[in-house]
């Protein structure tokens, strides 16, 4: 038997089997073929960009390990990510940092234009992807006393403001360039090691200064604000301007999209538990998919049950249509196109098992009380072959199958990023 003989045969045996109870395994891949996975920029080079690639990475967020290859160009960025993305069934989104434009020009944060971006554009529309953007608001000079659009200074607040709006202007540029929106990130790391005095007056600030960021309207149909939470960082232990909380009442009565990220809750707290709440009560919702390891420490994603509850939920819920999944982690001590692949290949594979759940039947038993039925199904359905069908998947989406994708990364490392 070949290769691709086998391919087909296991899947044809696996379906058979989720046939039995019930799903649609066709039906599942043609969902999953269309959901888009927003893959973040950064873990392709550490978190520096190339705005200021010198400067320290601030904002209380850290990136360990110094595996070669990192990029250091946006040319470099934009080859790794083909790459990983031709190692990744279907088309997806790259997501930016303001940091990462791409130009000639001596140009500051707040001073950034859409033309900075358009080598990404043209990147992304030879790609046929998708980009989404983030302004950054660390990293910076002007990221003073820990604080940036909370900051007591005037001057502080403004520079970032400034900084805001036009973020929301290359995002924008970007959802009309590309015919799909944009999703804008506000992730703003303003906060204190130690208890503050005040709380308010900080989460005040931050208010009238988004509120002031956002007093354009801008037509979502090209770009989506969304705002991200954090219980602490590094250097921001005691206290987060920008709390869940905060944001819970910022996104709700602003009619904003809220962020969640995986490793921004205390640590027995998941965010797939969240997001049935928060789809009650606004159109939208992104996740930051990522893996704190006791604390937010953005390693890779791998298969855990996290990160089959978390697409469990958005399935169960019928919520992919509302749900924007990006990526978040960067980690260093290993080959970084790699982590990619690994990450993105496994949100797909999530999903995948997610969808090829009788989640009807599921719930029919659940509103009979027959708790016991529950147990015995859901743990005997995680038996079920899914790898034939995940298999099967990236053979018809033309990508290596198992693990032929890894030799195409060695040679990748040998032949590229070993020699910068
Ligand atoms: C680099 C990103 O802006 C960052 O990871 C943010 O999304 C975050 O999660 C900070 O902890
Ligand atoms: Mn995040």
């Amino acid at each position: 038997m070949t290769d691709e003989t086998k391919i087909i045969q296991r899947f044809e045996d696996a379906k058979e089997q989720f046939s039995a109870i019930g799903v649609d395994v066709d039906g599942a891949l043609k969902i999953l073929e269309k959901i888009k996975i927003s893959m973040h920029c950064w873990q392709g080079d550490d978190v520096h960009g190339f705005i200021n690639p010198g400067l320290e990475l601030t904002g209380g967020i850290m990136s360990t390990g110094n595996y070669p290859g990192a990029a250091h160009t946006p040319e470099q960025l934009r080859k790794d990510a083909q790459k990983a993305f031709s190692l990744i069934p279907g088309k997806h989104k790259f997501n930016l940092h303001a940091i990462y434009a791409d130009t000639d020009e001596k140009v500051d944060l707040n001073e950034i234009e859409p033309r900075h971006f358009k080598k990404w554009v043209e990147w992304a529309k030879e790609q046929e992807i998708g980009l989404d953007f983030n302004p950054t608001f660390f990293s910076h000079p002007m990221y003073k006393d820990g604080y940036t659009l909370a900051h007591p200074n005037k001057n502080v607040r403004d520079f970032w403001i400034e900084h805001g709006k036009r973020a929301r202007k290359i995002a924008e540029y970007f959802g009309k360039e590309l015919g799909q929106p944009a999703y804008n990130n506000f992730w703003v790391p303003d906060g204190s090691k130690d208890n503050p005095i005040d709380r308010l007056s900080p989460r005040r600030r931050l208010m009238e200064s988004l509120d002031e960021i956002f007093s354009e309207d801008i037509s979502e149909d090209y770009t989506v604000d969304t705002i991200e939470s954090k219980l602490f960082g590094i250097g921001a232990e005691a206290y987060t301007v920008g709390s869940h909380e905060f944001y819970m009442g910022y996104g709700i009565s602003r009619g904003k999209t809220i962020l969640m990220d995986a490793g921004h809750f205390h640590p027995t707290e998941v965010i797939s538990n969240k997001i049935s709440s928060l789809s009650l009560f606004l159109p939208k919702l992104m996740l930051h998919v990522s893996r704190p390891v006791r604390w937010d420490s953005d390693h890779v994603i791998i298969m855990d049950d996290e990160l089959q509850e978390i697409m469990k939920e958005i399935v169960r819920g019928n919520l992919l249509e509302r749900t924007a999944i990006g990526l978040d982690f960067f980690d260093g001590t290993i080959n970084r196109v790699a982590a990619w692949v690994v990450g993105v290949r496994n949100a797909q594979k999530a999903l995948l098992k997610a969808l090829l759940e009788p989640t009807a039947d599921l719930k029919k038993v659940e509103l009979k009380f027959d708790f016991t039925k529950r147990l015995v199904l859901t743990e005997e359905y995680k038996s079920l072959p899914f790898g034939a069908v995940w298999d099967y998947f990236c053979f018809m989406q033309d990508v290596p199958v198992g693990l032929d994708w890894f030799q195409e990364i060695q040679d990748y490392e040998n032949d590229v990023l070993n020699k910068r």
